[in-house]
């Protein structure tokens, strides 16, 4: 279980995160999406859990430790990690050389454990691997640079994914994505959650994405937690509905 307990961030007298009490994770993982309008605090209680800021108060939680000590790369050790609104790939090594990095360097850890035959037949088989889970095995020696927008992105999720968490972050997944490349993008990345029993956080301004694939929403509003639950309360709950829409304050 990941949870934020009680955390506030203040930017000057802005305050980004307002006492913010939230949990993610079932055992057999979930896929929540942070919503809210523009401001609304969504990348900051993002950019909390992940360690690339700290609250001025309040706590991050895993599996029962505080983990507010933690640098964003020690995190990952431990199984947050998160992708950026902005794809970060090596632009110019192909699909499968990227995601080669990514298994590797999650290797890094074990390294010592393996003779470099065994360990060289093992990273290709994890590359072969996210390669067919996020269905880029036609691209795989493709450059990054070249590829359409969605595969970009699945590339940067799979890169993500390879460094084996347990909660997955996603800073607006489909943002830049073209509408016919959506549906597959979110599909994809739902589907190799599910599979892998990952817990996956993603912001979203979609809201017909998140009504069709949310196991669970929590919507912000100035800082705050303004309404969380099934993706029925993006219908059921009045005002949540209207600040969305944008039409309440
Ligand atoms: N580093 C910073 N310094 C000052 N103000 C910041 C900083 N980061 C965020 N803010 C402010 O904090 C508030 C929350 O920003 P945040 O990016 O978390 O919102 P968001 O819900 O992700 O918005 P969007 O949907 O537009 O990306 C905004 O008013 C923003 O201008």
């Amino acid at each position: 279980m990941l949870e934020a307990r009680n955390l506030t961030k203040r930017f000057g007298k802005l305050v980004a995160t307002d006492d913010v009490t939230v949990e993610f994770g079932r055992e057999d993982g979930e896929m929540v999406f942070i919503v809210g309008p523009n401001g609304a605090g969504k990348t900051t209680l993002v950019n909390l859990l992940t360690g690339l800021l700290s609250p001025d108060s309040g706590s991050v939680v895993l599996d029962g430790t505080d983990i507010g000590g933690l640098r964003p790369d020690e995190r990952v050790h431990e199984g947050l990690v998160r992708s950026f609104q902005v794809v970060h790939v090596f632009e110019e090594m192909t699909v499968r050389e990227n995601l080669r990095t990514a298994v590797l360097s999650e290797r890094g850890k074990t390294r010592s454990a393996f003779s470099f035959s065994d360990e060289h037949e093992e990273v290709e088989s994890a590359v072969d691997d996210l390669l067919d889970r996020f269905r880029l095995r036609d691209r795989e020696h493709e450059v990054a640079e070249t590829l359409p927008h969605g595969d970009r992105k699945l590339l940067d999720v799979a890169m993500s994914f390879g460094l084996d968490p347990k909660y997955l972050l996603l800073d607006e997944p489909t943002a830049g994505v073209s509408a016919e490349e959506t549906e597959h993008v979110i599909e994809t990345i739902v589907e190799v959650g599910e599979a892998e029993g990952v817990t996956t956080v993603a912001i979203e301004h979609d809201m017909d994405i998140v009504s069709a694939y949310a196991d669970r929403v929590i919507a912000l509003h100035r800082g705050g937690v303004l309404g969380e639950g099934g993706p029925s309360i993006l219908e059921t709950d009045d005002r949540l509905r209207r600040v969305l829409l944008g039409v309440e304050e």
